[in-house]
């Protein structure tokens, strides 16, 4: 029985998550949880799962919750404290950090610290601080297993493989919402048509990364750090089905993929079971002949200016990727607020990477300074 943390449990990795530990509870064990502010969602939850610990996010939702779970014994607290407390809850084999934003990062440095291995969904946590994780991940010999699909299908090709044979790493894109709009046609769109993922149902922030591509960048430079790769041996391919999760090609220029439906439990499923596997299933199977035709396109970086930005933001290192996340967090939450328009989303990024001094090998306070001033940064060019 492996004992589980989950971080985001009401968010749709979260829920995915829960799906998981549902179908087999032989295997696992939800021993404390956190979420934001979604108290019904997060109470019927508690009722079913029985953690013994959950962090929220602020007291408002702390009392509202106290309220939902009178009768039931279960220690609640709120803030980034319990948050932490969550992630190293007492006998936590594995935590899935399934929360949106870098308010992932100190979680994961503190689960790494008590020796327990990380399943991160929470890309952005590697975005604005990869150094720092994976240098902790190391020192305290702790796995960071991918669940992100791309990272688990990529993890998946190179099961058995020397990583020193790799010639490069393909990462697939659906191109998002927008992916058969010119650039020209973006100016208008509005925040109904951006969170309408052709493939995947998704939280509403990474749907819009999706839209404006940089959640292919990010995840550029998530595979930079899972997979210690130079970003000049990773690539981009739209494939707008979304069933070639992501592919590697070798020094023999044999390239190994991985296909399945596209369905988050899958690979959510191998990081808790990895290095084995269990049924599933609920998933539907993959027939090829059913799905027809696949269809690849070389990305234009032009078209995808975020995609840019974060090629370039990895390349410079330093603090830049920081910059790149913040601004990008800042500028996605007032597109959805409807604040500003699409456009200016990549826009106030591109502003705050122009105007940033980048500083190398930061550390944690440097980064945690660059990511608050980034923000302000940014809400000023909003408002
Ligand atoms: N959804 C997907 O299919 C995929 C997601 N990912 C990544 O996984 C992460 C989660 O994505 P997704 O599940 O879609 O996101 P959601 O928005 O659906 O869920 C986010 C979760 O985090 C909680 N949360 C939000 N803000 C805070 C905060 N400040 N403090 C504590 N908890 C907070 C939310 O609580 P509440 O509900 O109360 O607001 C919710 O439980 C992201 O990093 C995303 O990029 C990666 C691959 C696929
Ligand atoms: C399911 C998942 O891993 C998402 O990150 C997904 O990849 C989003 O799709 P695109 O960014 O390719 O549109
Ligand atoms: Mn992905």
């Amino acid at each position: 029985m492996k004992k589980i943390s989950l971080l985001g449990a009401t968010g749709s990795i979260g829920i995915q998550t829960l799906d998981v530990i549902a179908a087999h509870p032989e295997e696992f064990k939800l021993v404390a949880m956190s979420f934001g502010s979604n108290y019904k969602s997060g109470s019927e939850i508690i009722k079913k799962f029985k953690p013994q610990f959950v962090a929220v996010k602020d007291k408002e939702t702390y009392d509202h919750l106290k309220q939902e779970l009178s009768g039931e014994s279960v220690k609640i607290g709120y803030g980034q404290e319990a948050l932490i407390e969550a992630a190293v809850f007492d006998g936590v084999e594995i935590l899935v950090n399934a929360v949106v934003g870098s308010v992932g990062l100190i979680p994961t440095l503190k689960a790494i610290e008590n020796k327990i291995t990380i399943a991160l969904a929470n890309k952005e946590t590697l975005v604005t601080a990869g150094h720092l994780v994976t240098e902790h991940a190391k020192k305290y010999n702790v796995d960071i297993l991918p669940v992100d699909s791309e990272h688990s299908a990529i993890f998946q090709c190179l099961q058995g493989e020397n990583v020193k044979s790799i010639e490069r790493l393909i990462v697939t894109a659906s191109g998002g919402s927008f992916r058969d709009k010119k650039r020209e046609e973006l100016v208008d769109v509005t925040v109904e048509q951006a969170l309408n993922h052709p493939n995947w149902s998704m939280g509403a922030k990474i749907t819009i990364d999706s839209a404006t591509m940089m959640n292919k960048g990010l995840e550029v430079i998530e595979a930079h750090w899972l997979f210690n790769m130079p970003y000049e041996k990773i690539d981009v391919l739209l494939h707008k089905e979304s069933i070639i999760h992501s592919l590697v090609e070798f020094h023999d220029r044999s390239i190994i993929a991985q296909l399945g439906s596209p369905d988050m439990r899958v690979p959510i499923q191998y990081a808790l079971t990895y290095p084995e596997r269990l049924s599933l299933p609920e998933v539907k199977g993959l027939e090829l002949w059913e799905v027809g035709k696949l269809h690849f396109e070389k990305a234009d970086f032009n078209r995808f200016r975020c995609l840019q930005f974060a090629f370039d933001s990895g390349k410079i290192g330093g603090t830049m990727p920081t910059v790149l996340n913040a601004a990008n967090e800042e500028a996605v939450a007032a597109f959805l607020k409807g604040s500003i328009k699409f456009l200016q989303i990549e826009e106030f990024i591109e502003r705050a990477m122009d105007k940033h001094v980048c500083i190398a090998q930061p550390g944690l306070e440097q980064i945690q300074e660059v990511d608050q001033r980034t923000r302000k940064f940014v809400q000023t060019l909003i408002s």
